[in-house]
Order: structure tokens, then C-alpha cells, then sequence
């Protein structure tokens, strides 16, 4: 696990206003790397345009009009040792839904955007740039507002939903409440499950704006949404770190490539280092050469970056559009746009409609490794001079590929409760779960306990067509499976079955954020009823629990037949 925040101690002194919040400040992105040389002096820099050099633009939010709380992740503020009350304080939510104009001192009254490029499974665009230049692509409606270090750690808190910046392309800068609730939800659950990621801080909804999205009609079966609808617009505020992603990176290294000005490849080696500060401080000697930090840097976040897949994939979750622009390079999960836990258990599920195949769920890997290519092209001009330098740099990058089959190995070993993969076990499990379609949750959770025959992993099964056609036979071979799997764990581990079983267990949640009960929850929300997000944050943040019985009847279910194939239930094909 990188950087979490500190569990509050004693030492720690609550934060129970906007004023000592304030105290905390402490801009390095702003202190330590340039701002855009053409930024207005006000911030007031909301329309599309290019921005040449620079590591920001100093930009103002747009408040959202007649901001409401929503809800805030009571377990971040006491990390942080926020106080609960402090979300739903006046001048906390100014700041919070985008209202810099009244800040006290040392907070300052503008935040700031940054470019980035965008590689697409491991292809470089500037067609999404307006000018096709990619120097108008960048954080369209996400600003940072503050950075503060709370005993010894440093967060970035980032407005989503912020406001027009140069960079948005001429869209409205905005985030719809909907959007803002799966982000919401995903981001404390996926810590909660133990993967790495952006953390979620506050949601306010606007009680009067709304923004047009395209979306589905009710129970729609089409690809495309059939309509556009009004939402309500929200911010909700992220931490983290830091917020540089791999097409950062690249912006910067594509410039420097491609000498476009006489800093570029000063803000290349700039920027790097800063990543290294805020994201590698503590693996990565302050007083080795460039060259060596570089390296090491590659060396990291290849091994953070295979870690967090081997993660995912071991939660279910599927990032759905994991381009270099939504790969932070602090190796931890950001952007939770269109993204899907698994139900139903197909190496090619993927919520994103545009998607495809290559960023569906067992693909992840391979996804991961053309963005880990990218920032390696990026990292490569600051070492053109050191020939031993640049091969080691290739054979970091060469060796993703066996890196990352190492983690899956291991995790996948770890889910079936081994301390070594088997091939042949594993194989024959992903064909049965293939030819039966099981729940991936409910399955590996059910397996967890350890059964004496099949009826409890029956739950997971969805039953397929192959199923029906012969239950008898596909349940004897899911017989001979289990028994083959119960011989190698005697064989495998010392553990007692109880102690095999915990462990298991903690390695399989019980819960997952499926897409059918963050759909009522975020619906309810948008006529004023917050309830059912507060009971999602509840359950979600201990997804390793067993809950009340209760929960377990409302939460560990198979996903009904009937939200198979909707629209905005089963996929997307827009999310924001
Ligand atoms: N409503 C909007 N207004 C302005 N820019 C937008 C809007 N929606 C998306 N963008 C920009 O389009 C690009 C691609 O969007 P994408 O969905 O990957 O990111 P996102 O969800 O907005 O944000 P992030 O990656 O910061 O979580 C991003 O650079 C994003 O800032
Ligand atoms: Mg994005």
C-alpha cells in the first residue's frame, strides 16, 4: 500500500474549521513548477485555448450555484482528523463546491489545471485536442484547491466538477450528480478493499444548476443513450498525493522529444522530479543523479503499477478506459468513469460501450503495460546521453510483461487460498466458470469457507445455456474440481480449514459496488434523498465483513436477470 493517510493519533490535533484547514496550506505544485507564462492574472481562464509551456494554469472554480451537502467519507476525515461537523460548516462548503473568493490566509484564492496528452492502448492522439495541437488537452473541469501536509503526509484535494479551464474543450466544466455518486462510492470502497487509489472527501449537489448529459431511456437495451437529460450538477473533492498521471508525463516528454520550445526539456526533467518528491519520496534517495532516480522511478511504479491490476482483478473491478491520461503515476486507481465490478464472470467484461476489447477486465494487464510503455517513451529523453542508462530503462520496460504475470500468479494463488499458482487448477477453474457463468464475487467468497461439496459455490451460479443443458454433468465436474482443489490445499498448507478460510476471506470480499445498487442511489439522490448513499458508504467501506443478516439479503445477491443488457446498468457509453 502507497501513501495512506496517517490513522489519526493522539498527537494529532482535530481540524475542526476552515481556518485551521487554511494553516495547512502548503502549494508545491504551484510553489515548485511554472505556471503557464499566457494565464490571465485573475484566473478567470475558462475558454478553450493552448497552453505552450508551463506545468499549470492558475485557474478559478465556478461555484456551483445554491450548493447542498450530500454526504462526505466520514472515514477519510478522521485520517485526516477532520472534524465530521467541518462538511456541513458554511465556509467549508464554499471552498468545497468551488466558492474561492473567501478563503483565509495562507489559502490562496486560485487552484490550478494542468495539461496532460492522452495515449490510447499505447498509441499517441492529439485529435482530441480542439486545436489537434495537444496543447488544449488537459484537466477540462478538474481543479486543484489545496495542498495541505498533515502530519508529515501531503494531499492534493481536487474539485471534479470545478468549473471550465482552458482545457475543456468547450465543454461545461461540470459533473453531473450521477457521475459524482459512482466516483463517490467507488473511491472509498476500492480503499476500503485494500487497492490503492484517489480518496473521496466531500459531494455537493447544486439545488438549482443542471447540465444536459446524453443517457438512457428507462430499461433502453440500445449501446447508444437514446436521450439527453438534465442532471443536476455536483463537486465532489478527491485526494491524493499528487494528481500526475502518465500523459503528463508525456506531455512533457513529448515536448522535450520533440524540442517544441528552449525549456522543454528542463519542465520534462521538472516535473519528473516533482513526481518523484510527491509520489516516491520515500523509496527514492533525494541525492542520487537524475539518471538514477529515473530509473529507480521506472522500476517503482512498474512494480506499483502491476501490483494495483493483480489488485483489481482480484476485487473485480474493471477501469473500463484505462488510457495514459486516467493512469496516475503514483500507481494508484484513477478516474472512475466507466468503470464495472464483475458479476458475471467473462474475462471480457466491460461496461464501456467504446471500450472494447482492450480494456475489458482480463486485458487489464496487457493495458497496463502499453501505458507503462508510454511513460517510459516519456522518461527516455532525460537520459539520451547515458547509453547504460536508456538500457536499462528498455530492459525495465521489456520485462513488464513477466513482472505482472508474476503478480496475477500470485494473486490468483492467493484468492484460491495457495501459496503457489497451479496452472492446471486454475485452468480447469476459469473453463467451469466460463461454461457455467458464475458471479465472480459471490463465488470466490462462497469458495472461501472452505465447502464440503458444491451446494454453497451453487449460489454463485447464474447458469448459463452449456448449464441447463446438462446440470448433472457440469455439477460432477464442478465436483471433481473441488475435490482436486480441497487435495492440494492439504498437501499446500499447514493452516487449519478455519484459519485457510479467514485468510481466504480476507483476500474475497463478501461485497461489491454493483452497478444496479448505485443506480437507485444516485436516482434517489437527484429528488433529494440522500439516505440510500449513506447506506452504500456504509456497507461498502467494510466489504471484507460479513454484515447483518439483513445486508447479506439485500447486498450478496446474483445480479437480477432483468438489469442484464440495460443501459446504465450493464454499460455505457458515456459516463460522465
Ligand atoms: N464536462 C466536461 N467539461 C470539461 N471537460 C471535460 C468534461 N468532461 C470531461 N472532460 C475532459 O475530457 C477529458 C476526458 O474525460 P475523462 O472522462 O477521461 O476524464 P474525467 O472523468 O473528466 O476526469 P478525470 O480523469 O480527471 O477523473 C478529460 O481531460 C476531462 O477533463
Ligand atoms: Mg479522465
Amino acid at each position: 500500500m502507497i501513501n495512506r493517510p496517517p490513522q489519526q493519533t493522539d498527537s494529532m490535533e482535530t481540524i475542526s474549521n476552515l481556518d485551521n484547514l487554511a494553516r495547512l496550506a502548503s502549494y508545491s505544485f504551484m510553489d515548485t513548477l511554472n505556471a503557464d507564462p499566457d494565464a490571465t492574472s485573475n484566473g478567470v481562464d475558462h475558454y478553450p485555448r493552448q497552453v505552450f509551456s508551463g506545468h499549470y494554469v492558475p485557474v478559478s472554480p465556478t461555484p456551483l450555484e445554491n450548493p447542498e451537502y450530500v454526504t462526505h467519507s466520514k472515514n477519510l476525515f478522521r485520517e485526516l482528523g477532520f472534524a465530521d461537523s467541518m462538511a456541513q460548516s458554511a465556509d467549508f462548503i464554499c471552498v468545497f463546491s468551488g466558492d474561492l473568493t473567501n478563503v483565509p490566509e495562507p489559502m490562496r484564492k486560485l487552484g490550478w489545471a494542468t495539461g496532460y496528452a492522452l495515449s490510447i492502448y499505447g498509441t499517441e492522439y492529439k485529435q482530441q485536442c480542439p486545436f489537434q495541437t495537444g496543447n488544449g488537452y488537459g484537466d477540462g473541469r478538474a481543479i486543484s484547491v489545496l495542498e495541505t501536509v498533515i502530519d508529515g503526509h501531503r494531499w492534493e484535494m481536487q474539485l471534479k466538477g470545478g468549473g471550465r479551464t482552458p482545457y475543456c474543450r468547450g465543454a461545461d466544466g461540470r459533473a453531473v450528480l450521477r457521475s459524482s455518486v459512482r466516483e463517490f462510492l467507488a473511491q472509498e470502497h476500492m480503499h476500503a478493499l485494500g487497492v490503492p487509489t484517489s480518496r473521496s472527501l466531500s459531494l455537493y449537489v447544486s439545488k438549482t444548476e443542471k447540465v444536459k448529459r446524453p443517457w438512457y431511456s428507462e430499461g433502453s437495451r440500445s449501446k447508444d443513450p437514446d436521450m439527453v437529460i438534465l442532471e443536476p450538477a455536483a463537486i465532489s473533492t478527491r485526494v491524493a498525493p499528487s494528481f500526475i498521471r502518465v500523459g503528463q508525463i508525456e506531455l512533457f516528454g513529448r515536448r522535450a522529444r520533440n524540442n517544441d520550445h528552449p525549456q522543454a526539456m528542463e519542465e520534462l526533467e521538472q516535473i519528473v522530479l516533482h513526481l518523484i518528491d510527491r509520489e516516491y519520496g520515500d523509496v527514492i534517495d533525494q541525492s542520487l543523479s537524475t539518471a538514477e532516480k529515473v530509473l529507480l522511478l521506472a522500476r517503482e511504479f512498474r512494480s506499483r503499477l502491476t501490483s494495483l491490476i493483480a489488485n483489481w482483478i482480484r476485487v473485480g473491478y474493471c477501469q473500463g478506459n484505462f488510457n495514459s491520461d486516467n493512469c496516475a503515476a503514483g500507481g494508484f486507481t484513477l478516474d472512475y468513469g466507466p468503470f464495472g465490478f464483475c458479476e458475471l464472470f467473462d474475462p471480457y467484461f466491460q461496461s464501456w460501450t467504446g471500450g472494447g476489447q482492450h480494456f475489458a477486465f482480463l486485458n487489464q494487464p496487457v493495458a497496463a503495460e502499453k501505458n507503462f510503455q508510454m511513460f517510459c517513451t516519456a522518461l527516455r529523453p532525460l537520459l539520451t546521453s547515458d547509453q547504460d542508462s536508456l538500457r536499462q530503462l528498455d530492459e525495465i520496460q521489456s520485462n513488464f510483461a513477466s513482472v505482472m504475470q508474476l503478480q496475477m500468479e500470485n494473486m490468483w494463488a492467493a484468492k484460491l487460498g495457495l501459496d503457489t499458482f497451479n496452472t492446471e487448477l486454475f485452468n480447469e477453474l476459469v473453463s467451469l466458470m466460463m461454461q457455467t457463468s458464475v458471479d465472480y464475487t459471490i463465488f470466490f467468497r462462497e469458495l472461501s469457507s472452505v465447502p464440503d461439496d458444491i451446494e454453497p459455490l451453487k449460489k454463485s451460479f447464474y447458469k448459463n445455456r452449456n448449464y441447463n443443458l446438462n446440470p448433472e454433468r457440469m455439477n460432477n465436474r464442478w465436483s471433481e474440481w473441488l475435490n482436486k482443489w480441497k487435495a492440494i490445499i492439504r498437501v499446500n498448507t499447514t493452516d487449519t480449514l478455519d484459519e485457510l478460510s479467514r485468510k481466504m476471506k480476507l483476500m474475497n470480499p463478501k461485497y461489491s459496488l454493483r452497478e444496479w445498487f448505485v443506480a437507485p442511489a444516485y436516482q434517489q439522490a437527484a429528488a433529494g434523498d440522500y439516505s440510500l448513499i449513506r447506506e452504500l458508504q456504509e456497507i461498502m467501506t467494510k466489504p471484507y465483513e460479513e454484515q447483518s443478516k439483513e445486508v447479506e439479503e439485500k447486498f450478496y445477491m446474483l445480479k437480477p436477470l432483468e438489469f442484464f443488457e440495460v443501459g446504465g446498468l450493464s454499460y455505457y457509453s458515456c459516463s460522465s
